[in-house]
């Protein structure tokens, strides 16, 4: 904070436009016109006795309804811009990395709180205008008001930081050579601005596990990840992961350092304002912007260790994480939508949820879903209407439609409609058919799923198709798949083709090699593993998701790969007890990473690779410092964009066995 900036009280307090989001908030014109005297770093004088409101809490250098100019440090994982006033971090939703903003303070807790922008003093040059019209209100995408690519070097970021002060990995800073061109240069184990920037921005993302609408949750402030709080984030928290644990009430650097055996790794000071601005236009620090590595970049992935006497070498370089593979287009790329149903003075409506909220924000476009996505839920909504049916009421268990899911098929055209209801059947089904049917041109699935629980899980267990056929088929490569109303599959089918080609490149397959594929939804890895491999396992928990990746090896004639239904947890030890020697285990779990009897079994079975794709770079790192301890090196994490505009990283890693 610019002490000799902020005002405190309502003195001189500004305009309340809030988040940035579609419209820019009002530039102001200088940072000047200082309205306090003095630091005023405590609360003396707001009534200790008795007349302090509940949630302020003494010592703070700032309470509710203060006025402060911040410098933006950083962007924490849930988007929200990270500002230090007096070294107390506050959460501000809607600023950027190296913006200079005014903000008023919302809400104080013991290490952390909250601000809400009031004017803009100095831009980014990343902000850009969000092009969605309802993207200040919506809770789907976080940070289209970010150029994507410093969206990519973000990504990037989180995943080097979490593999650092998570994994306590060591992470090559970013340009360094390779050991051979390393004997060379002095640069070599120097930190570049990459890694000094890395801890600073997300430093506080760890100890704010909570968005606005969670925001009285106890003890957000530790980094540990805990299988619970993933497990329940799954449903679409972006809190996911993070363990209400170790609220100490110590500052922020001593918590860490008691989750983490502080000290380890790398210090880094505080990013200098405007750092994360300034390199996203660096040569060859964005690689992911048009769909293609840097030159620098891949030279670095050339050089990077795939076996187990290189690593030796590579060691002391540390794990490479090289810039996010993005896409050139990075809109309209989304095959799935799940949208949830509610009422409006009576009229039903569709959206998603507002920010931290259960509150629906009706949507008539969604611009990172492909178009027939969004002409399919408009379409159902409108027959809704027509048919008189109502919403689903969460906090009263009562009504009717909940959700309107569709899934598209990018490579083939085919379109499936699935309507959740809170009912075992679905009333007026040959209305609801016959409309679908005529105003959906190109359908080719009408499925009913049966959800009578008081949860926040979208899918029952019943799912009925009623009319047309029970899965939509897409290729990824040259590979057919099938794809049912409930099984996981990728929903991002462009990016989907870079990921599994990365996974497939970190496999380092001849042919010889027996494979085994844990977490493998509808079998998409594990046939792409299948064409290398002699032999491939996949294992998964959804039974229907075995019998489409059974069926998809059959469609595609795929015959040296096999799938039993089951936690990975428990099959693969009983494969290990049965003989199965991997050479490559390919993990792909959800949010909550892999249960530790997995990972111990991986162990165990001491396969020459493992190959971990993630979609959380918490748990990743979590579980990457499990594997290392049990005797692998992790040589390469490659972020891959699969969610352009949101917050959600994706990430490959590559580990070899030491031995
Ligand atoms: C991130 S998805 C990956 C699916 C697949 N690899 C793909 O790329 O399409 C994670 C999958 O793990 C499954 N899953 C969740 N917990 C599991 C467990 N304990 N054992 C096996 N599969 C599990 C989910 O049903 C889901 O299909």
């Amino acid at each position: 904070m610019n002490k000799n900036n902020s005002s405190r009280g309502s003195a001189g307090k500004s305009g309340g436009q809030g988040r940035g989001g579609k419209s820019k908030p009002p530039v102001g014109s200088s940072a000047g016109g200082s309205r306090r005297g003095g630091a005023g770093r405590t609360n003396a004088g707001r009534g200790r006795g008795g007349a302090r409101p509940e949630e302020e809490i003494e010592g703070l250098p700032v309470a509710k309804n203060d006025e402060v100019n911040l410098d933006i440090i950083g962007m924490n994982h849930n988007g929200e811009g990270v500002g230090r006033a007096d070294g107390y971090t506050l959460f501000v939703p809607g600023a950027l990395p190296g913006e200079k903003i005014s903000a008023k303070v919302i809400n104080t807790k013991k290490q952390y709180g909250y601000a809400k922008m009031n004017l803009l003093l100095q831009a980014s040059p990343s902000r850009v205008e969000a092009p969605c019209e309802i993207f200040d209100r919506c809770g789907g995408c976080q940070i289209q008001h970010m150029d994507y690519p410093a969206q990519l070097e973000w990504k990037r970021q989180q995943v080097a930081d979490s593999l650092q002060r998570i994994g306590k990995l060591n992470v090559r800073a970013f340009g360094a050579p390779s050991a051979g061109e390393a004997s060379h240069g002095a640069e070599a184990g120097e930190p570049l601005e990459g890694d000094t920037r890395v801890s600073a921005d997300t430093a506080e993302a760890g100890a704010h596990a909570a968005g606005p609408g969670e925001a009285g949750r106890p003890g957000d402030a530790a980094y540990e990840v805990s299988p619970a709080a993933a497990e329940s984030a799954s449903s679409g928290s972006l809190a996911a992961g993070y363990a209400p644990e170790a609220s100490s009430g110590q500052p922020l650097p001593a918590l860490e350092a008691a989750a983490f055996g502080g000290g380890e790794g790398r210090e880094n000071g505080p990013a200098p304002a405007g750092g994360e601005a300034a390199e996203a236009g660096a040569p060859g620090a964005l690689a992911g912007a048009g769909g293609a590595q840097s030159a620098d970049a891949a030279a670095q992935e050339a050089a990077a260790p795939v076996s187990g006497a290189d690593a030796a070498g590579e060691e002391a370089l540390g794990v490479l994480v090289p810039p996010t593979l993005g896409m050139s287009d990075p809109w309209r790329y989304r095959n799935k939508a799940q949208v949830p149903m509610g009422e409006e003075k009576g009229r039903l409506i569709g959206g998603f949820y507002a920010r931290g909220t259960h509150r629906i924000v009706d949507m008539e476009t969604c611009i990172i879903q492909h178009e027939a996505n969004d002409e399919m839920v408009e379409t159902v909504k409108a027959i809704g209407r027509e048919l008189g049916i109502t919403a689903y009421d969460e906090e009263t268990g009562r009504g009717l439609l909940r959700h309107v899911v569709v899934k598209v098929a990018f490579s083939t055209g085919e379109k499936m409609v699935v309507l959740v209801t809170n009912s075992e059947r679905l009333p007026k089904s040959e209305q609801w058919i016959a409309a679908i049917r005529e105003r959906v041109p190109g359908v080719q699935s009408i499925c009913h799923n049966a959800n009578m629980r008081q949860t926040n899980v979208i899918f029952g267990e019943t799912t009925t198709v009623l009319w047309g056929q029970e899965v939509i088929h897409d290729y990824i490569g040259d590979i057919k798949f099938a794809i049912s109303a409930r099984s996981f599959y990728q929903v991002n089918p462009a990016q989907t083709e870079v990921l599994y080609g990365k996974t497939l490149e970190y496999a380092g397959l001849t042919g010889e090699e027996t494979v085994i594929d844990a977490y493998c939804g509808i079998g998409t890895i594990s046939l792409f593993l299948a064409q290398k491999a002699k032999r491939v396992y996949g294992v998964e928990i959804v039974k229907e998701a075995i019998e489409d990746a059974r069926k998809n090896a059959e469609i595609n004639g795929i015959t040296n790969a096999e799938f039993e239904v089951g936690a990975s947890e428990d099959v693969i030890p009983r494969w290990r007890e049965q003989g199965i020697t991997p050479d490559v285990i390919v993990v792909d779990p959800p949010r909550k990473g892999c249960d530790i009897r997995l990972l111990e079994t991986i162990i165990e079975m001491k396969p020459q690779r493992v190959v971990y794709v993630s979609c959380n770079p918490a748990t990743l790192a979590r579980d990457l410092r499990v594997l290392e301890d049990g005797g692998f090196k992790t040589t390469k994490v490659q972020p891959v964009d699969m969610f352009p505009q949101t917050v959600h990283v994706e990430a490959v890693a590559l580990l070899v066995r030491q031995d």
